[in-house]
């Protein structure tokens, strides 16, 4: 089974708090590990951690492929998507979509047929500030289409989505895994859908 992510003793630390320590983990092909834990735990703390935007006060992080320089090794590597949709109000929802596309480097991305794929079909050329938190939401998760990475890093990746945009989510991450990918996501909601191969941590007061 070919191993995407080791993670080893991570510990990190936000205001003199200790928000977890000692996190071991390993990331294998058709994994989903769903990090669970109260407000304010540091959920969002670790998967940032991941991706290199917090500082860690101790671990290691390993990718794979190896061979490839840090920089570019977790951006071929790793689909990272924030707690907040990022998309810009003034752009439409279509510009939004070609933009994101154009930014991760992906060639020949049909924006007409994400937009349909996500249901947006007609909310094409209102600016997104001006669609709901929801269909943001459906703007920025157009990536997980086209993404080439097989591991994905999701912080809060269902908020504002309703039941089926929920659904439709969790089929792409079954589709996901099934191709070999992995997926470390944040949520407050249990997942209705059964990963295979789901792994769990709750980071509760700084324990694990
Ligand atoms: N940039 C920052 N500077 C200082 N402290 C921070 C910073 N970002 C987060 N924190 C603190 O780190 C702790 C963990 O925050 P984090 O966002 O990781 O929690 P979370 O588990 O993702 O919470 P939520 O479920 O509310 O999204 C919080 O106490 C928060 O105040």
């Amino acid at each position: 089974m070919s191993t995407l992510l080791d993670v080893q003793q991570l510990a990190s630390q936000r205001a003199g708090r200790t928000l977890f320590a000692d996190l071991s983990f390993t990331l294998n092909a058709g994994d989903v590990l769903h990090i669970e834990g109260e407000n304010g735990a540091g959920k969002s703390t670790l998967l940032r951690s991941l991706v290199g935007l917090v500082e860690l006060q101790a671990g290691t992080i390993r990718f794979f492929p190896e061979q490839l320089p840090f920089a570019q090794e977790w951006r071929q590597h790793t689909l990272f998507m924030g707690h907040k949709p990022a998309v810009k109000a003034e752009l439409t929802a279509l510009e939004n979509v070609r933009l994101q596309a154009q930014l991760t480097a992906v060639a020949n991305v049909d924006a007409w047929q994400l937009l349909e794929t996500v249901g947006l079909l007609g909310l094409e050329d209102l600016p997104a500030g001006q669609l709901s938190a929801g269909q943001q939401r459906r703007i920025a998760l157009t990536r997980l289409w086209y993404s080439k990475a097989p591991l994905w890093i999701l912080d809060e990746p269902f908020t504002a989505l309703d039941t089926r945009g929920i659904d439709l989510l969790q089929q792409r991450f079954a589709e996901h895994t099934a191709q070999g990918g992995a997926i470390v996501m944040t949520s407050h909601q249990a997942l209705t859908w059964r990963p295979e191969q789901l792994k769990r941590i709750r980071i509760q007061g700084g324990e694990l």
